[in-house]
C-alpha cells in the first residue's frame, strides 16, 4: 500500500464567542442533549473568551509531527481536519483531492476505542468523502495507541511532576480520569464490548506502575453530557474526591489519561471544578499535565505511521488486543433523537 499524505483528525473547537453556539449544535447534533447542559457548557467556553484551546493544540502537533517526519526522512504531505469545527474535514479532504493525494494515513487525537473516540473519526472520514465525491482520496486510520510507550511515557513523567508539587504524606491518592460515556456505548465499545473502560484500566495500570507503585490508585469519569436519564459510567470525579475525603484521604494526583492534550474539559472540569471541590474537601490536589507535543508522543505519531509504511514493529506495554482496520459492527452509533 502506497500512502501518500498524513491527516490529523480532531474534535474541533471555537476560536471567537461567536463560534461558541454553532460549535456544540455541530457536537450535539441528534445526541438529545439539553439545552440546559448546552448552556452551561457554553458558559465554561465563554469563561475562556470563547476560544477553545484544542484547534491551537492541533495545529502545534501538526507542526511538531511535520518537523519530526522531515528530520527523519519521512516525505508525507501534512493535512489537518475536524469532525465539529473549522477545518472541517471535509474541506480537508477536498484540498488533499485537489493536491492529488489518493490515499493518507490519518491520526485521531484520542487514544482509545468506542464510538466518541475511536468509530466516530471513521463516520467522519466516510461523511467528508461522500461530500466531496469523486476523487476524494482514501484515509486509512492509524491504530488505537493507549499502550503505546510514547503515550504512556508522557504520563508517567507528568504524573510524578504533579505529585512533587504536594506535600508527600502517606495520605496521598492517584486519581485517573476520562471522559465518562453513556454506559450502553462503553459496553458496545470494541468487538466483544468494553474496551473504552479496559483499555483506559490498562493505561492506568501502567502509568501507576511506573509513576507511582507505592500508591492506591483509582479510575474515574469526568464531564459527563448526555440527558440525565440515561445513565453514563461514574463515579464523576467531584462525588469520587468526596469519598476519598470521607476515607481520610488528604491529597490527591489527578491525571487525566482520558486526553492526549488539555483540552477544555481537562481546563474547566479539572483545573476549575474539580479543584474548587478538593479545597472545599480540605485535600491537597495536583493536576499532572497530558502528552501536548511532548517529544516522545511526537514521535510515536510517526512510528505508528511506520508500522504501515515501513513494517516497523509495534511497540506496545499491555496485554489487550489491538488492530489496525476496525472489525465491521463494532462500536455502533447511539440513537440519534430528532436528527436530521
Ligand atoms: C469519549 C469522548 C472524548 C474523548 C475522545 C476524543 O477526544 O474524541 C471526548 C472529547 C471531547 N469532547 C469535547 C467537547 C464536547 N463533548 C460533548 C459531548 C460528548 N462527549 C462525549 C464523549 C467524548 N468526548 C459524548 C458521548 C458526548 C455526548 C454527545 C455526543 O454523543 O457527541 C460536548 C457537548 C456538550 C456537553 O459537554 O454536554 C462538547 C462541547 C472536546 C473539545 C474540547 C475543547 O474544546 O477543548 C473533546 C476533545
Ligand atoms: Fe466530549
Amino acid at each position: 500500500m502506497v500512502y501518500d499524505a498524513f491527516v490529523l483528525l480532531s474534535f474541533g473547537g471555537p476560536e471567537k464567542p461567536d463560534d461558541v453556539m454553532p460549535f456544540l449544535r455541530n457536537v450535539v447534533r441528534g445526541r438529545g442533549v439539553p439545552e440546559e447542559r448546552l448552556a452551561a457548557v457554553a458558559e465554561h467556553y465563554m469563561h475562556f473568551g470563547g476560544v477553545s484551546p484544542i484547534n491551537q493544540q492541533c495545529r502545534d502537533l501538526l507542526a511538531a509531527v511535520q518537523a519530526d517526519f522531515s528530520a527523519n526522512g519521512l516525505d508525507l504531505p501534512t493535512y489537518w481536519g475536524n469532525r465539529n469545527w473549522h477545518p472541517m474535514l471535509e474541506d480537508t479532504v477536498a484540498q488533499m483531492r485537489d493536491d492529488g493525494v489518493t490515499h493518507a494515513l490519518g491520526f485521531a487525537t484520542s487514544a482509545y476505542g468506542g464510538y466518541s473516540s475511536c468509530h466516530q473519526y471513521w463516520e467522519d472520514i466516510d461523511r467528508a468523502r461522500a461530500k466531496v465525491g469523486p476523487g476524494a482520496p482514501q484515509i486509512s486510520k492509524l491504530r488505537q495507541f493507549w499502550d503505546h510507550p510514547g503515550f504512556v511515557g508522557p504520563h508517567v513523567d507528568a504524573v510524578r511532576q504533579a505529585w512533587e508539587k504536594l506535600d508527600r504524606r502517606a495520605g496521598t491518592r492517584l486519581v485517573f480520569t476520562a471522559h465518562s460515556i453513556p454506559v450502553s456505548m462503553a459496553q458496545s465499545a470494541g468487538p466483544t464490548g468494553g474496551r473504552y473502560t479496559a483499555q483506559l484500566e490498562e493505561t492506568a495500570r501502567l502509568v501507576a506502575a511506573q509513576a507511582a507503585p507505592d500508591l492506591s490508585y483509582d479510575l474515574v469519569w469526568q464531564s459527563r453530557s448526555g440527558p440525565p436519564q440515561v445513565p453514563w459510567l461514574e463515579p464523576d470525579i467531584n462525588d469520587h474526591l468526596a469519598a476519598l475525603a470521607e476515607k481520610g484521604v488528604t491529597d490527591v494526583v489527578v491525571s487525566p489519561i482520558g486526553f492526549v492534550s488539555d483540552h477544555l474539559e481537562v481546563l474547566w472540569d479539572l483545573d476549575n471544578e474539580a479543584l474548587e471541590t478538593a479545597k472545599k474537601l480540605g485535600l491537597g490536589y495536583a493536576r499532572a499535565a497530558t502528552p501536548n507535543v511532548d517529544p516522545r508522543f511526537v514521535t510515536m505519531v510517526r512510528h505508528l505511521v511506520e508500522e504501515r509504511t515501513a513494517g516497523r514493529a509495534q511497540e506496545r506495554l499491555g496485554t489487550l488486543p489491538v488492530w489496525d482496520n476496525c472489525p465491521g459492527g463494532c462500536c455502533p452509533a447511539p440513537l440519534r433523537r430528532g436528527s436530521k
